[in-house]
């Protein structure tokens, strides 16, 4: 009797040690320590998964969703949180963004959480910095510079817009991101990797889950969106592998695409680029196009024909821009592309509302004070685009689909100091001119040549960037006359 008191006394102790660890645990989580000043207001909220859950749950509309707008109810722009096992300030204050895009290298450096770097590799172009960083993005612009942007895509893309929109408008209905994903994906592959439309549509598959992966909660086993998308990576990669494996073996042999640089770089004996990174560069690279302009088309469309005064005036636009050739000519000019100020304002109110980037992340390499607080060296911070381009104060009526606002010189210096869809400073994006030209030659050929019609879908939900749950499909159909 007296031992079995002894050994439930001794139980009774261990729990109640055990429930003090807990609750110190818990207590050290939920108050990270601050060495100097005082952290952002906001919530940790439980140990290892933090917030996550409740950032990517969707809104239901356009709108921005229920996690930002609560803390920014609560905390005003600048929060602390917890994502995925990170502590991280999130920034919804442009001034704040601005100074951290201009930072790069000194007070915070590119950084991205585990699930990224799974899926774009852990050697990509956003882990490095300083000269090798401006190597790896010199050698993207032989591909995405103005001058092979100018002098070769720009044609190209004229063709591929004009050869799948008729192959559409032969179509009863067309998945409009699918579609124009395919459309961008065939001919990224091909200048990329030399891939015909057979091998690049097989390749795209293995993208299928991926987008879905940076912004899914990292549990890694058969069946999560998080393992699926590195199944996904991983076939992707070792098709990549392959490839270079038989173009170093074949150096001799020219296939007029981007992976020839690449071998001969590779090649050159500069021990600038490995093969490991090499892959990662051309799939970040084969992903960044087409995942991109897709979901901004997608949305992009939805708004168009939601708007038929924008699709009117487009119209006008592209309409003088034929009638004012006189020789007779089909293909579009870059002096025609440059002249097309109504489109372009079109393009900024599709990105400003489709918000592709999920979050521009960093990470503080010392104690930052900003604006009253600090953030901790160590801690990340997640830039939110979304937040800014969805801003009352920064974007009059800011859900509203108005390409007009950017019309009024007086107001457009401020709109375009706080537009950054494409991020900002050292790290601005890459494809963010190629991204622009795609939008502008997709809406001349479509607006000059076709009409459409809704057939299903359209409903729209936002994480950050918007998506269609059960897709968004139109029927293409050519204009008479
Ligand atoms: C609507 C289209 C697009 C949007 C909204 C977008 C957005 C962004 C943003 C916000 C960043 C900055 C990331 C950071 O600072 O950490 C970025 C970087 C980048 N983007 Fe894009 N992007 C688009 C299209 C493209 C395309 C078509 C390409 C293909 C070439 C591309 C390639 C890249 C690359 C390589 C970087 C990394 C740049 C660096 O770290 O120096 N993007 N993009």
């Amino acid at each position: 009797m007296e031992s079995y008191s002894l050994s439930y006394a001794s139980l009774c102790g261990l729990a109640v040690v055990v429930a003090g660890w807990l609750l110190h645990c818990v207590y050290k989580w939920r108050n990270p320590p601050c060495n100097i000043g005082r952290l952002p207001p906001g919530s940790m909220g439980f140990p290892l998964v933090g917030e996550t859950f409740q950032f990517l749950r969707p809104s239901p509309s356009l709108d921005i969703p229920a996690f930002y707008k609560q803390r920014l109810e609560r905390y005003g722009r600048l929060f602390k949180t917890n994502l995925v096992g990170h502590p991280v300030v999130v920034s919804m204050d442009a001034e704040v963004n601005r100074f951290i895009f201009q930072q790069e290298g000194k007070l915070f450096r590119s950084w991205y959480p585990d699930t990224t770097n799974d899926l774009f590799g852990k050697e990509s172009m956003v882990y490095y910095d300083g000269s090798v960083h401006k190597y790896v993005r010199s050698f993207a612009a032989r591909l995405f510079g103005i001058d092979s942007l100018r002098d070769v895509l720009f044609a190209e893309m004229e063709h591929s817009v004009t050869q799948n929109l008729a192959a559409w408008a032969t179509e009863p209905f067309i998945e409009v991101k699918d579609a124009v994903a395919t459309m961008i994906f065939d001919h990224m592959a091909k200048k990329l990797i030399g891939f015909g439309p057979d091998k690049s549509r097989k390749l795209r598959k293995n993208f299928d889950a991926f987008f879905q992966g940076m912004v899914s909660f990292p549990l890694y086993f058969p069946g999560t969106t998080f393992y699926g998308c590195i199944q996904g990576r991983k076939k992707l990669q070792n098709v990549l592998k392959d490839l270079l494996k038989e173009r170093l073996s074949t150096p001799q042999m020219r296939h007029g695409d981007f992976l020839d640089e690449v071998v001969d770089e590779l090649r050159s004996g500069t021990g600038t680029m490995n093969e490991k990174f090499a892959v990662d560069f051309v799939a970040a690279l084969l992903f960044g196009t087409f995942a991109t302009i897709s979901s901004a088309l997608a949305v992009g469309m939805k708004l168009l024909s939601d708007h038929p005064n924008v699709v009117e005036s487009l119209k006008e636009e592209h309409e003088a821009i034929l009638k004012k050739r006189e020789d007779g000519r089909t293909g579009i000019t870059w002096d025609e592309y440059k002249s097309m100020t109504f489109t372009a304002q079109v393009t900024n109110e599709i990105v400003r509302i489709s918000n592709v980037s999920p979050g521009i992340f960093r990470k503080a390499l010392t104690d930052v004070p900003v604006k009253g607080y600090t953030i901790p060296a160590g801690w990340l911070v997640m830039i939110s685009p979304m937040a800014i381009h969805l801003n009352p104060e920064l974007y009059e009526d800011p859900l509203t689909f108005n390409p007009w606002r950017w019309q009024d010189e007086s107001k457009k210096s401020t709109l375009l100091k706080n537009f950054m869809p494409f991020g900002g400073g050292t790290r601005h994006c890459v494809g963010a001119e190629f991204s622009k030209i795609q939008i502008a030659i997709f809406l001349h050929t479509l607006v000059t040549n076709y009409r459409w019609k809704e057939i299903k879908g359209g409903d729209v939900q936002r994480i950050t960037e918007v998506v269609f749950p059960t897709g968004y499909h139109i029927q293409i159909i050519p204009r008479e006359g």
